[in-house]
């Protein structure tokens, strides 16, 4: 019933609450994110109970900083055992190389699989307007693009970007590449803070290997039929 495509955003404070949508979902989610607010308030004890109840992790801490610190930053981080995790790619070119050389070094001294490394390109919450007040020229799409091969180069696995941009990422990047696409929503549903969104269907048919949906299924009346929903949308849509 479970697809590992989908992964559900848990943003959450607390490990309660966690556990109240984990039980809720049930066999029909295998896949979930841990962000900011959930790690910053609740630690690695949501890693732990995730993995006793054999769910697949996302960690997704958008590290953004130096070369030594973000990849130290990572080495730590690794020794908790989750699926991906990921920096920002506005990091730069440096960044990424020195990251995902040393979680491979550290990796192999551990004995251990490291976890896929993404980079976040541009936010799906950021529009063309957002984009040109920062002072940027060119169109996010472009930008996108260039992140994501600059991301390749550097060892990345896969990037984080709007589903709007994956069929060019595909192009770009080649078929053994993650693209992890936020700002999906079933047709009809709030678009909440997000601007480039696109459905479920859409975005797996534009090359995006995983969802990230978080509030169209936490928000919901019933969030595990609202996930049901976007499974059954999921499966027709590569048929
Ligand atoms: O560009 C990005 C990067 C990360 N996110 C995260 O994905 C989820 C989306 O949640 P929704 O409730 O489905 O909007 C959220 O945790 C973000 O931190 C993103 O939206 N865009």
């Amino acid at each position: 019933m479970a697809d590992n495509r989908l992964i559900v955003a848990l943003d959450v404070h607390t490990l309660d609450d966690v556990k109240k949508l984990v039980e809720e979902l049930g066999d029909a989610v295998s896949y979930y994110k841990i962000g900011m607010e959930l790690y910053y308030s609740a630690g690695p004890g949501v890693i732990d109970y995730l993995k006793e109840k054999n769910k697949n992790i996302f960690l997704d801490l958008k590290l953004h900083d130096i070369p030594n610190t973000v990849s130290e930053g990572l080495c730590s981080l690794m020794k908790h055992g989750v699926s991906i995790f990921n920096v920002h790619a506005s990091g730069g070119y440096t960044m990424m190389k020195t990251a995902a050389d040393k979680i491979r070094q550290e990796a192999e001294k551990l004995n251990i699989e490291p976890p896929k490394l993404i980079a976040v390109t541009v936010l799906t919450s950021m529009n063309e307007q957002d984009w040109k007040d920062m002072g940027n020229t060119d169109l996010i799409s472009d930008r996108v693009v260039r992140l994501a091969k600059l991301a390749k180069k550097a060892g990345m696995d896969g990037v984080v970007a709007s589903p709007q941009e994956a069929t060019m990422i595909r192009q770009a990047c080649g078929d053994d590449f993650l693209i992890v696409t936020p700002g999906v929503r079933p047709a009809g549903s709030d678009i909440n803070d997000q601007s480039r969104i696109a459905t479920p269907a859409a975005a797996l048919q534009n090359g995006a290997t995983h969802l990230v949906i978080g509030r169209p299924i936490r928000a919901a009346e019933n969030p595990r039929q609202a996930a049901l929903k976007i499974l059954e949308e999921m499966e027709n849509a590569v048929k």
